[in-house]
């Protein structure tokens, strides 16, 4: 089974919020989205999940679209922030209510969620005495406890303390095989640490995917090369970046896939290599200069 949107708009107030997004998601995978304050994350978990009708596109669930079947979305559990909870109730009744609304009982799953979540600790004292952490462990266990296919995660761990990280990290990496994943969150580490799949969206629109696997070509590693040409000025055909001068020495970056025509080249110009280091980009690095700068 595969999850795929296709060409998906969102237009609301004749402002396109989501332009044209495409991706899909194969079974056991996760996606990770991230992406500036306002680039439409939020977006386009509730119109995956259905809380908002796309202008136009579609998305795919077992080849029919969600929008067409209804039920389809109850392969869909969506946590998105700031959770929908029922404040004069305990954490066991708001569960039942959410397992209710998807006609199913306690599950397997569901036991998994309400222990690993540690929401035993809490299950008899009403929402409105919460700390945000608990709203938020037991908005995450209500929005998944009908054990759903596809569990969307927009900044699941945002108002989480150190142990509440690792608790819904864990949660993700072991507790939800076979399932399709998607995530946001801020905490680019997180998402390199989790994601399968990278998209990384501005402005309504993804201006790049890729899998973490080819994260070496893509956010790695690039060489710095100190250099001393011995008076002489530094011209390369091989393209550098970052180029500084001091007196004959020069320091450049250089792309791993360029390493060996600069080498090459510095050599048959004779050219004397004073250091040179392997620098690792991680994801947050490559975020920046991508779309901060
Ligand atoms: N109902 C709405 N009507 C008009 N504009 C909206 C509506 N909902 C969201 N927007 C706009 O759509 C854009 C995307 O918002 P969204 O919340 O999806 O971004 P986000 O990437 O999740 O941001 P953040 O990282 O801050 O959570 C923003 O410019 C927002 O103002």
């Amino acid at each position: 089974m595969t999850l795929t949107l296709q060409d998906l708009t969102f237009i609301k107030n004749n402002k396109k919020i989501l332009k044209n997004i495409n991706f899909s998601l194969e079974k056991g995978e996760t996606l990770g989205i991230i992406g500036p304050n306002g680039a439409g994350k939020s977006t386009l978990f509730k119109v995956i999940a259905g809380l908002g009708i796309p202008t136009s596109g579609n998305v795919i669930v077992d080849n029919e679209s969600v929008f067409d079947k209804p039920h389809l979305q109850s392969k869909i559990g969506c946590f998105i922030e700031n959770p929908v909870l029922y404040p004069y109730m305990t954490a066991n009744e708001n569960i039942n209510i959410h397992l209710n609304l998807f006609k199913c009982k306690e599950n397997e799953f569901s036991e998994v969620l309400i222990e690993q979540l540690g929401i035993e600790k809490f299950k008899d004292l009403k929402v409105k005495n919460y700390s945000l952490g608990m709203k938020q462990r037991l908005g995450i266990a209500c929005s998944l406890i009908h054990n759903p296919d596809i569990v969307l995660l927009d900044e699941p761990t945002n108002a989480l303390d150190v142990n509440g990280v690792k608790v819904v990290k864990d949660l993700i990496k072991y507790k939800t095989k076979n399932k399709k994943i998607i995530l946001s969150s801020h905490r680019l580490s997180e998402i390199e640490e989790l994601c399968d799949k990278i998209i990384i969206m501005n402005n309504g629109e993804i201006v790049e995917q890729f899998n973490t696997k080819e994260r070496s070509t893509i956010l790695k590693t690039h060489y710095i090369i100190n250099v001393d040409t011995r008076k002489k000025d530094l011209k390369l055909n091989t393209p550098v970046s970052d180029l500084q001068s001091e007196g004959s020495e020069y320091k450049f970056l250089v792309s791993s896939e360029n390493m060996n025509y600069v080498l090459k080249e510095l050599g048959e110009k004779n050219i004397k290599i004073i250091s040179m280091a392997n620098e690792e980009k991680n994801l947050e690095d490559y975020f920046m200069e991508r779309i901060m700068n």
